[in-house]
């Protein structure tokens, strides 16, 4: 811009840096609760009715899951763990409470909204290896299939930049050998691996997968949680991962326990660095405490102490102390 044309001007135009800094006030500033956050569930219930019997899947579970986190959720079997993930993808709906994913509110889509939440918002990886790719197409055609699907008035180079994309997951995920390859040619880990392209190849901001190293060994296992930890750190998904394999669980920063379809306790781990540079990893066991105080106490934690139907509790500056009951029977 030339010098006259600048004396010309009434309100100054703020600087590069000026807009940076305004745009680092705004974030840093106050936020709603879960503001942030790709996942929110407030008090969400599933009842499912087979037979005149009434299963309560899902009873009023609590859950925030940051943008960018790397979550495993874990529990018993039957404790709503896969209800859960099967909300989250779009593909159920709950009974009650709200459910919100990278701001989509769950319970008010209509059909359309709906399929363009399942092909954009969120990826999804089941179990059975099978069931994530189809066997006539090769590992390429599987990941260009979903940008296809999503379709939309289709612009010139919009076939270039499908293969540039296919491209670009092939070597992130480092699957590039499997190009050509069908299903079949494949073993289940790379098979799993492929699936996780297929899933981010309309760059979803959020990929669920419901036990994906289920059905592999643990070799294999760690290559796809690999896999997982690149599509987090590198394109930028929150991945939750429902697993019962303890390595998996072992290894994300964030571990949510689900028990009776509500969210019981969680794990948060930490890597501190000591004063010679030695990495250690924090564990902290949290449980979590609902609107009305309620917590639920980790099982092994009332078995150590013999702990049953009435611990006395006691207020103490910065925590709060519960002891077995030692008046039982008054
Ligand atoms: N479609 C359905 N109809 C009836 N009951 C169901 C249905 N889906 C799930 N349930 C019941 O809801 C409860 C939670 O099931 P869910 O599959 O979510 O558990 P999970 O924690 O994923 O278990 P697993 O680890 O064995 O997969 C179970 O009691 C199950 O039998």
């Amino acid at each position: 811009m030339n010098g006259s044309a600048q004396d010309q001007r009434t309100a100054p135009v703020p600087t590069f840096q000026e807009l940076q800094e305004r745009a680092r006030a705004v974030a840093a500033g106050p936020k709603a609760h879960g503001a942030d956050a790709a996942i929110v569930c407030d008090r969400l219930v599933r009842i499912f009715s087979a037979q005149g019997v009434e299963v309560q899947a899902l009873q009023g579970l609590e859950l925030t899951i940051r943008q960018g986190d790397l979550v495993a959720l874990v529990g018993a079997s039957g404790s709503g763990k896969s209800t859960l993930l099967t909300i989250l993808a779009g593909l159920d709906v709950p009974t009650a409470g709200t459910a919100t994913v990278a701001g989509c509110d769950l319970l008010e889509m209509s059909p359309r909204e709906r399929l363009r939440y399942r092909r954009e918002v969120v990826g999804f990886i089941w179990q059975q290896t099978a069931r994530n790719l189809l066997p006539f197409l090769t590992a390429a055609e599987n990941i260009a299939l979903p940008m296809q699907l999503r379709g939309g008035r289709r612009s010139r180079g919009a076939g270039r930049q499908q293969a540039a994309r296919v491209a670009e997951l092939l070597e992130a995920l480092d699957i590039g050998e499997l190009a050509g390859r069908r299903p079949t040619e494949m073993s289940g880990g790379q098979q799993q691996r492929v699936a996780i392209a297929v899933a981010m190849a309309n760059n979803p901001p959020v990929l669920l997968a419901d036990e994906p190293t289920g059905e592999l060994d643990s070799e294999t296992g760690a290559s796809i949680f690999e896999a997982f930890r690149t599509v987090n750190r590198d394109l930028g998904a929150t991945v939750v991962i429902v697993t019962h394999d303890p390595m998996v669980a072992g290894e994300v920063r964030r571990t949510v326990a689900i028990r009776d379809g509500r969210t019981s306790s969680e794990v948060l781990r930490r890597t501190l660095t000591d004063e010679h540079g030695e990495e250690s990893v924090n564990e902290t066991e949290y449980v979590m405490l609902d609107r009305t105080g309620r917590v639920q106490l980790p099982a092994k934690f009332l078995e150590a102490l013999g702990m049953q139907h009435r611990v006395a509790v006691e207020l103490a500056p910065d925590h709060i102390a519960l002891r077995p009951d030692d008046l039982e029977g008054h």
